[in-house]
C-alpha cells in the first residue's frame, strides 16, 4: 500500500497519563478508513497527536513520507490535513458562508478544487442557510458545515471524529451517503464512528482500538465475516 499517513509506534496522553502506547495505523492514498474502539480508547486521542493538538510522547507520524510528528497544528493543517472535530465546533457567530469562507485553501492543489459554489452545490442545504449563523442551524446542518468548512481547504486526507454522533437516524443516513459520495470522488478520509455496518458499506480497511493499543486490523471483508472481533472489542 501506498501510504499517505503512516502512524507507527505512537505513545501519547495527556501529562502523566498515558493514553495510546506502540500504536501503529496507515492510511493509503483514496482510501477510506476506520478506527474503531470502545468509548474512552483513544481513537480521539489518536487524532489530535496526528493533528498535532497533542504531541506526541513517542514514535513517528509520516505525512506523504515527510514526518510531521512534533510540528504545531498550523503546519499540519497546511500539509493538508483536515479534521472535523467531535462535536462539529463550527463558529457560532459567523454565518453559514463565513464559517465556509475562513479557511479556504487548495492545500492538495486540486484541479478541480473545492469552492464555496461546489460545496453548495454537494450540501444545497448549507446554500439555502448561507446568510444564517452557525450557531442557529440543525445538529445536522451543523454537521454539514463542519464537513464543508474541512472540505474548503482541499485536504489531501479528511478526519472526521464521530460525524453521525447526536444525529437522527435520516440525518445520519445523509452524511454517510456524503461520505459515500467524498470516496468515489477520491477523497482519502479516516473515519471514526461506531456504526460497523455502515463503516463495513464504506470503508476500505479498519484498525480497533482497545485501551490504546491496536488490537485488530483489516479489511471490510475481514471484519464483516468475524462478528467475533465486534462482539470482543466493541461490545456489539
Ligand atoms: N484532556 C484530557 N486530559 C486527560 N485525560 C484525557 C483527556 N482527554 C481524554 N482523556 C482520557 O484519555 C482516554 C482516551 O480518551 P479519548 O477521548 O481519546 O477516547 P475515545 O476513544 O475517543 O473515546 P470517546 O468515544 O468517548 O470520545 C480516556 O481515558 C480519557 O478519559
Amino acid at each position: 500500500m501506498n501510504a499517505l499517513l503512516e502512524v507507527a509506534g505512537l505513545e501519547a496522553g495527556y501529562g502523566q497519563s498515558q493514553v495510546l502506547f506502540d500504536l501503529d495505523l496507515k492510511v493509503g492514498a483514496g482510501e477510506t478508513a476506520s478506527l474503531l474502539g470502545r468509548n474512552g480508547m483513544g481513537k480521539t486521542t489518536t487524532v489530535r497527536a496526528i493533528m498535532g493538538l497533542s504531541p506526541p510522547f513517542a514514535g513517528t507520524v509520516r505525512f506523504l513520507g515527510e514526518r510531521i510528528d512534533g510540528l504545531p497544528p498550523d503546519r499540519v493543517a497546511r500539509m493538508g490535513l483536515a479534521l472535523v472535530p467531535e462535536g462539529r465546533q463550527i463558529f457560532p457567530n459567523l454565518s453559514v458562508k463565513e464559517n465556509l469562507v475562513a479557511f479556504a485553501a487548495n492545500r492538495c492543489e486540486a484541479r478541480e478544487p473545492w469552492t464555496l459554489d461546489r460545496v453548495y452545490a454537494f450540501f444545497p442545504r448549507l446554500a439555502e442557510r448561507a446568510g444564517n449563523f452557525g450557531g442557529r442551524l440543525s445538529g445536522g446542518e451543523q454537521q454539514m458545515l463542519a464537513i464543508g468548512r474541512a472540505l474548503m481547504t482541499n485536504p489531501r486526507l479528511l478526519i472526521l471524529d464521530e460525524a453521525t454522533e447526536g444525529l437522527a437516524p435520516l440525518v445520519r443516513e445523509e452524511i454517510w451517503q456524503c461520505l459515500a459520495a467524498l470516496r468515489a470522488a477520491g477523497q482519502t478520509t479516516l473515519v471514526i464512528d461506531k456504526y460497523v455496518e455502515r463503516l463495513i458499506a464504506l470503508c476500505d480497511r479498519h484498525t480497533i482500538i482497545e485501551k490504546g493499543r491496536v488490537v485488530w486490523n483489516g479489511t471490510s471483508a475481514e471484519l464483516d465475516a468475524d462478528h467475533s472481533v465486534w462482539h470482543r472489542y466493541l461490545g456489539i
